[in-house]
């Protein structure tokens, strides 16, 4: 947890002195008692937490003002000391460090608030907070950081915790670093300026005492050589003068040996002055002045001692001299004296003149004595007026010196005042910043404690995920490898299953072609369907513009006209009535269609009288397409469907025969007669030279083929249509398909066929040109019915050569291709005869189909229209069926649904071609 003002307490608990051996860094170095400041209530305030400077992220550090500044200063240079040597137990350290960080994963500089009173215990809360009491972990958690770190300063470096994750925080911070290096230089300054102070005055303490020591050793040895010379006054010795005199040489040379030493030891103290501009300098050079003045007077009052040892040598001499001469000057007294060694002995008297010459002696002696003795207490005097001096000097000295240790503790005061000004500011400062990070970190530890589980599951998955993406190249080898094979199998298989699957397809589709063809087969290759149109504005009103078609209700096969007020009945295959739409009639021959695909060729026709409704079946209108149309959209999306395996191409051809004459509907020459013509090849196929074809691949392509070919339809009006068409119109669809996987290639044609109008000339109107193609008209489809008839019956001669129509349809007719005919009629009652006459021609083909063989004796040759004409129902068709001779008509009194039953079973079979 970060905490920003967090301030850490050496208590003198066993934690504490575990973590840090506090007694290394006691300020005064007394040791641990001095630094558990924060301990008990009844601890006094004593010196702030020196401790704290090891920890080099100090933002600030206080101090009593009842502090010694020396002690201090003791203090910082033995904690620096302390620091410098410090080594720390690098793992315990770390281990420390790894339980602080993991409940708290930072610590913070430590930080301590600026003069906590003196009365005041430090610990409680003026200025200082109550610190997490972590003790030595916390501590040694601490020093770890900073040693971790790379060094430790010595209290220089001032940074910060390592986590600042806001940039603000970290402007605080730096700020707050800033000025406690500020406060630092001044500690510094500070500790010089207090260890110059300290080394000068032990300096000068040295000095004082070195020179009161000399001073006293000075005056002992006066006081010595004042009884030496009481003794010697005392004895009045000439020899003991003189040994006095060597005493005293000896003692000068002494004296002067430590006074060289003391030379010695004072230059030596002057070399290791470090402050050279210290205002004490000069007053040790004065002093060092006085005591060279000093040895000067002691070198001229050694010099005086040796002028008086010459004169008292002098004057000894001169005395001997003297004595001499003046005791051969004294006869008489000797004389005197002799008379009285004379009285005695001459012994004696020789004895008393010795004697008293040696009195005289000693006599003059003494009074030489005395005058030294008078010079030298004159000497003495001197001496102890100098000492007097020096004393003075000594005084004024000390006097100099305690008012330069006052000014100096004043200088001291002022800059302690100083310097706790400026940590006051500093601490002001540092404490309105500290407020606004304190307001930024509330922020901070909201969303930190926000992100904290956020960080924490992030971490989890970053760890889950760098393992998988660690272990993921081996998986995704191992998954590649298994894959590689599961897709080898699942290759070979589908490979395998492929192969069936053709096999089968095959089979299916050749078994499809099968049960298709039989499917037709059974329904009969030339299958006749009828359609009713509705009663048109064409038809006009009244009773010839009613409805003379019924319909029966159970089956949509059967229709029944009423003719000249007797109903006859016919039998199709299909019968669409007026209300049926395009799309169901499409329904009933799209099979045939599709066959188309698969190579077969259909013939769809368009059967029926002008009018009745052939091009609407086969062509439709735009917004209800017939036949045509459907069939080709049909063929695309089958040939989509199969696209995977088959490549197909569908080409048409639009064509009109017209009296006769083949003309292409697509082509540039719509007038140019084409011929039908037998391929080269030797094939038997047939083909048309020059007939157009194009190749469609989309609904737009066809309907732009029918646009082109309809415009190009001969149209004509007609009595009977306005817009009646008088050519057979042919749109030849060919599918050519491609099985890609085995190479079989099938060609399809189909043939939608819109006949020209089948219509009894009589009635129509017809003469000249009309008449001529209205014979052309009914001849070639007279030729159809025929070839169909051949067909049906299995004649060896199939007659398609006996019109155009059936010529070009020759392929798609014969064989196994297959044959639709939607029989058009009109129910209006004035068109009763041609649609009698239709659903005749409609009945007699199917009725080839389902009728035996035998019946084709039995219907001789095929009828034309102008045959039918003749062979009108009141003449010969039996009532109730339009059937000129025993016909299915006659046989299909049986039910549809029987006939439906029979086709379902399969048991009704066709006559094969
Ligand atoms: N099933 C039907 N539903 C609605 N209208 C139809 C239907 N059949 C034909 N008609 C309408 O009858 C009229 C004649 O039809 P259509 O032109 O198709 O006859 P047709 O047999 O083609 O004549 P022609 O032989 O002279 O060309 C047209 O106006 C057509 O729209």
């Amino acid at each position: 947890m970060i905490t920003s003002r967090t301030a850490w307490h050496l208590g003198s608990g066993p934690a504490a002195g575990a973590a840090w051996n506090t007694k290394d860094l006691a300020p005064d170095g007394r040791g641990q008692d001095r630094l558990g400041a924060g301990g008990g209530a009844g601890a006094s305030p004593r010196a702030p937490l020196l401790p704290a400077l090891l920890h080099h992220k100090i933002l600030s550090v206080s101090w009593p003002d009842s502090a010694n500044p020396r002690g201090l200063c003791r203090a910082l240079q033995a904690l620096r000391d302390t620091t410098r040597k410090r080594t720390f137990p690098m793992e315990q350290a770390a281990s420390s460090h790894r339980q602080h960080s993991d409940s708290q994963q930072q610590f913070l500089p430590v930080q301590f608030p600026a003069f906590p009173s003196a009365a005041q215990p430090l610990g409680t809360p003026h200025g200082w907070h109550s610190a997490p009491q972590r003790g030595g972990c916390a501590l040694t958690s601490s020093i770890f950081a900073h040693t971790a770190g790379g060094r430790l300063c010595g209290g220089k470096r001032a940074s910060l915790s390592t986590a600042r994750p806001f940039p603000v925080i970290q402007e605080v911070m730096a700020s707050m670093a800033h000025l406690q290096k500020e406060k630092l230089r001044l500690q510094e300054e500070l500790l010089e300026l207090q260890e110059k102070l300290t080394a000068q005055e032990n300096n000068e303490l040295s000095l004082s005492l070195q020179l009161q020591g000399q001073v006293e050793t000075l005056k002992e040895k006066l006081l010595e050589q004042a009884q030496e010379i009481s003794r010697l006054r005392s004895e009045l010795g000439g020899t003991d003068a003189e040994k006095h005199r060597d005493l005293l040489a000896a003692e000068n040379e002494r004296l002067r040996q430590e006074m060289k030493a003391l030379e010695g030891e004072l230059r030596e103290l002057q070399q290791q002055a470090p402050c050279r501009d210290c205002p004490h300098l000069q007053e040790n050079a004065e002093l060092q002045e006085q005591l060279s003045q000093l040895q000067r007077e002691a070198e001229e009052t050694r010099a005086r001692l040796v002028e008086l040892d010459l004169e008292v040598q002098q004057k000894t001499n001169r005395l001997a001299e003297e004595t001499i001469a003046s005791l051969k000057s004294q006869p008489q007294q000797i004389k005197y004296i002799i008379k009285t060694v004379e009285v005695e002995s001459a012994k004696v008297k020789q004895a008393l003149c010795e004697t008293q010459s040696r009195n005289q002696y000693l006599q003059e002696q003494v009074g030489m004595q005395k005058q030294v003795l008078k010079e030298m207490e004159q000497q003495l005097q001197s001496s102890q007026k100098t000492e007097a001096q020096l004393r003075a000097q000594i005084m004024m000295y000390e006097a100099e010196l305690e008012r330069a240790h006052g000014q100096m503790l004043e200088e001291m005061q002022a800059m302690e005042d100083e310097k706790n000004h400026a940590i006051e500011e500093a601490f002001s400062r540092a404490q309105v910043e500290m407020k606004a990070v304190h307001e930024n970190l509330a922020g901070v530890r909201t969303n930190l404690l926000t992100l904290q589980p956020a960080l924490r599951t992030l971490t989890h998955d970053y760890n889950s995920l760098k393992r998988q993406v660690r272990d993921f190249p081996l998986l995704l080898q191992e998954t590649l490898r298994s894959a590689r094979a599961e897709i080898s199998q699942a290759i070979e298989e589908v490979h395998s299953t492929n192969r069936e699957l053709l096999r089968k397809y095959r089979r299916e589709l050749q078994l499809r072609k099968k049960c298709h063809n039989e499917l037709v087969r059974l329904k009969g290759n030339i299958r006749v369907f009828g359609r009713v149109r509705p009663i048109t504005k064409e038809d006009g009103e009244g009773p010839e513009a009613a409805n003379a078609v019924t319909f029966d209700a159970d089956d949509d096969a059967v229709l029944h006209l009423l003719h000249k007020g007797k109903q006859v009945s016919f039998e199709l295959d299909k019968v669409f009535p007026p209300q049926a739409s395009q799309e169901e009639v499409f329904q009933e021959v799209q099979a045939l269609v599709t066959s188309c695909i698969d190579g077969y060729n259909v013939c769809i026709f368009a059967y029926g009288q002008t009018g009745a409704g052939k091009t609407y079946t086969m062509e439709g209108t735009a917004a209800n397409p017939g036949i045509n149309q459907r069939a080709l959209q049909l063929l695309f999306s089958e040939v989509r469907g199969k696209a995977a395996d088959w490549d197909y191409t569908i080409t048409v051809s639009a064509a009109e025969i017209y009296n006769e004459a083949l003309r292409d509907l697509l082509g540039k020459e719509p007038q140019e007669k084409l011929e039908i013509k037998l391929c080269p090849d030797g094939s038997g196929q047939l083909y048309v030279p020059g007939l157009t074809e194009f190749r469609v691949q989309s609904v737009e392509d066809i309907n732009k083929v029918f646009e082109f070919g309809h415009i190009k339809r001969v149209t004509e009006c007609t009595n009977l249509n306005e817009h009646s068409s008088r050519s057979h119109a042919l749109l030849i669809v060919t599918v050519r398909g491609l099985d890609r996987s085995t190479g079989l290639r099938t060609t399809g044609k189909l043939n939608l066929v819109d006949l020209a109008g089948s219509e009894r000339v009589g009635r129509s109107g017809a003469e000249g040109s009309r008449l001529r193609e209205a014979q052309h008209i009914n001849k070639s489809l007279s030729a159809l019915g025929d070839v169909i008839y051949a067909l049906r019956s299995r004649q060896g001669h199939v007659p398609f050569r006996n019109s155009k129509l059936t010529y070009l349809l020759q392929d798609s007719l014969s064989g196994d291709s297959k044959t639709l005919m939607m029989v058009q009629v009109s129910p209006a009652e004035k068109n009763t005869s041609e649609t009698l006459c239709s659903l005749k021609f409609a009945e007699r083909v199917r009725s080839v189909e389902l009728g035996p063989v035998s019946r084709k004796a039995e219907l001789g040759s095929w009828p034309s229209q102008e045959h039918l004409e003749g062979d009108s129902p009141g003449s010969s068709a039996p009532a109730g069926r339009g059937h000129a001779s025993p016909s299915p008509g006659q046989l299909s009194s049986r039910s549809a649904s029987i006939r439906r039953k029979l086709h379902t079973s399969g048991k009704l079979r066709s006559i094969p071609l």
